[in-house]
């Protein structure tokens, strides 16, 4: 019934001059569901003459080392195992920004709700979604639709997605973003626990990382509580694309976030981050969750951790999804970066920011062409 009906996505943004604007955007998994064999020119993003942005390597022999979350919990006996994952953390987040996890002790049945619900949810048509839904209307980059859409002539990224705050739980009087979706009935309940879950796993993260860098345990974890931090969930869904040497999924970005939590579901390979001037896939394997190091945690650890440049692209005959879970402190904290003795770093370090000052900024000049939010933080 709805294959002759135009659907569009509303964005608002502030143009140029000041003033608010609502822009439509055509809904790509409804783009996706007539069969759409060519690829309409709003969502051409791949520049073939720059040669970073054609530098795909679509095969990769480099493997990502996995970290075993539980061989990081500290047991009572001085631990050698625990040790040696420590070494191997410190690796590979400072040669990637980023990391796999497994053994992290989020039940399969968890991750597969997630999974059933997501699904479930895309599954429905868009007059569906758009019902169930509280508030449609993409604000502050939240809710049902779009990320980033600032004028009406930037190329558009090849996804729908969902944005929910999560955490913190809404105080009396401040009146809740309601874009927790009716259908399907458990989705915020199943959402919400795997949050939760997530939670611990990232509070352990954080000590781990601070140990990996021969930092005071609690250095990074200070910032949050349970309390106040924020957890905002980002549900994308990259139906298959007509044209992937042409678009892409989601343009080159860093997380704002402290750390970021990844599922990915139905299909592997989107992912890539910019290594060595090369886009490289990451070599995610499908049960393992992935930990990126975002652009507060660079700022908390003074540049020992960098946030990866990272972007998806999209694949013909196949559909995928991904889970993010972005950690922050709490909006209102301010983070101090964690000294660095002796040593000035070049570029002269971060200084003290307020988290949400902090996202604000990089919520309203995204997109960038280059890693750029970062900069507001720098001495
Ligand atoms: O889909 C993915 O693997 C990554 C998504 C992402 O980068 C984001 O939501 O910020
Ligand atoms: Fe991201």
């Amino acid at each position: 019934m709805e294959k002759n009906i135009e659907c569009f996505h509303e964005a608002t943004f502030i143009d140029q001059n000041g003033h608010p604007r609502t822009s439509r955007v055509p809904v790509v998994q409804e783009l996706a569901r007539q069969g759409l064999n060519y690829l309409p020119k709003r969502f051409v993003s791949v520049n073939h003459n720059d040669p970073i942005e054609s530098s795909t390597v679509q095969h990769v022999s480099t493997t990502l080392p996995i970290i075993n979350v539980a061989k990081l919990r500290s047991g009572s006996e001085p631990d050698e195992g625990r040790v040696e994952e420590l070494a191997k953390l410190a690796s590979v987040v400072k040669e990637w920004g980023l990391f796999l996890v497994t053994e992290h002790g989020i039940g399969s049945d968890i991750l597969n709700g997630v999974k059933d619900v997501v699904k479930g949810f895309f599954g429905l048509s868009f007059q569906e979604k758009k019902q169930c839904v509280g508030s449609y209307v993409s604000v502050d980059n939240m809710g049902y639709g779009r990320n980033f859409v600032k004028s009406e002539d930037q190329p558009l990224d090849w996804i729908d997605r969902l944005t929910i705050k999560a955490a913190p739980a809404p105080k009396g009087g401040v009146k809740e973003l309601n874009v927790w979706p009716q259908r399907p009935p458990n989705f915020r309940q199943v959402i919400e626990n795997y949050v939760e879950e997530a939670r611990n796993v990232l509070d352990e993260l954080l000590i781990a990382l601070a140990e990996a860098l021969a930092l005071e345990s609690h250095v990074f974890l200070k910032h949050f509580d349970s309390n106040n931090s924020e957890i905002n969930v980002r549900i994308n869904y990259y139906p298959p694309c007509p044209r992937p040497d042409l678009a892409l999924g989601i343009t080159p970005h860093t997380d704002a976030s402290a750390l970021t939590l990844l599922m990915q579901f139905e299909t592997t390979g989107g992912l890539q981050i910019l290594k060595d001037r090369k886009w490289l896939t990451v070599p995610w394997t499908d049960d393992a969750l992935l930990v990126n190091v975002g652009d507060l945690l660079e700022i908390m650890s003074n540049g020992r951790l960098k946030s990866p440049w990272h972007r998806v692209v999209t694949q013909m005959n196949v559909e995928r999804f991904s889970a993010a879970l972005f950690y922050n402190p709490p909006s209102r904290a301010e983070i101090e970066p964690e000294p660095i003795e002796d040593l000035v770093p070049e570029d002269g370090g971060f200084k003290k920011v307020v988290v949400s000052d902090y996202l604000q900024h990089s919520y309203a000049i995204s997109p960038t062409k280059e890693k750029q939010a970062i900069l507001y933080a720098k001495v």
